[in-house]
């Protein structure tokens, strides 16, 4: 029997690098939350979403614990991939699979039982929302760039794992439109945190958990209060894009910029 829907994740207190008590009483995760955690590099962000990702028990270097809908998660969710409500994808995140981009997800949709003719070539295509490379399906797993793999990851633990919750760990430098990937998680009901260190997934996200000395020191839910913040790195991010892309293609920048 498949286990409980998950409602909600709630991350408990744990101890900061010194062995001293964290001083938030509990973080709840639901459906459609976006979060960004943030903080100097070493502050403790990868090890915040790793103890998600193990549902830690005070069983980790962050003595924090992670209950789902209020409780200690059954077993499945641990250990089976079947079942895993949650899906990590790193920058590390490879494939090392030698097979052709739609024979891999196949193989996915095969070993979870779906029967869905389309999804195969709904997942290339969400994928493709993603990245401005295009991934073709013939293409080799392991042929596929930083930026294409993650977006292709991303795709699939939304529509063939169908994982509640997504963990992304700096995955917004490699080649993803981030502005798409938030708005496709938020439509579908998805929970995503990510970590970063870029402003605009930060000011896209309605929460953002502050890191220091492996603790949580902050949590701000800005509301409405950033919303000219964000309006000027949208604006930026498109100037960067199209540089970025006229950059790639071997084009000259020259006249303005800023239109
Ligand atoms: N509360 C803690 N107690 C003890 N060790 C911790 C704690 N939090 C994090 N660490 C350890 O500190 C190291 C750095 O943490 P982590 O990799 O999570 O930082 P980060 O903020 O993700 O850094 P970066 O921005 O460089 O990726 C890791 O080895 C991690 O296990």
């Amino acid at each position: 029997m498949d286990p409980s829907p998950i409602r909600e994740i709630t991350i408990l207190p744990g101890r900061n690098r010194h062995g001293e008590p964290e001083r938030f009483d509990a973080i709840t995760i639901r459906s459609g939350d976006t979060i960004s955690i943030v903080g100097p590099t070493g502050s403790g962000k990868s090890a915040f979403i790793n103890d998600i990702e193990v549902f830690a028990r005070n069983d980790t270097a962050t003595g924090r614990t992670v209950l789902v809908n209020g409780e200690y998660p059954p077993e499945e969710f641990v250990r089976d991939p079947a079942h895993k409500p949650v899906a990590l994808i790193t920058q590390n995140t490879r494939c090392l699979a030698d097979l052709a981009v739609a024979e891999f997800l196949s193989m996915h949709v095969r070993s979870r039982r779906i029967a869905d003719d389309g999804l195969v070539e709904r997942t290339i295509a969400l994928a493709n929302e993603f990245t401005g490379e295009e991934i073709r399906s013939g293409a080799r797993m392991t042929a596929l760039s930083g930026g294409q793999t993650r977006s292709l990851l991303v795709a699939d633990a939304v529509l063939i794992a169908a994982a509640p919750v997504l963990l992304l760990d700096e995955v917004e430098n490699a080649g993803i439109f981030k502005e798409r990937v938030i708005e496709v998680l938020r439509a579908g009901g998805k929970a995503v945190v990510f970590v970063t260190h870029d402003p605009l997934v930060s000011l896209l996200s309605a929460r953002r958990i502050v890191m220091r000395d492996g603790a949580v020191e902050r949590v701000i839910e800005p509301l409405d209060r950033e919303n000219e913040a964000l309006r000027e790195a949208l604006r930026l991010d498109g100037i960067l894009r199209r540089m970025r892309e006229q950059i790639r293609a071997g084009d000259l920048i020259t006249g303005p910029v800023g239109a």
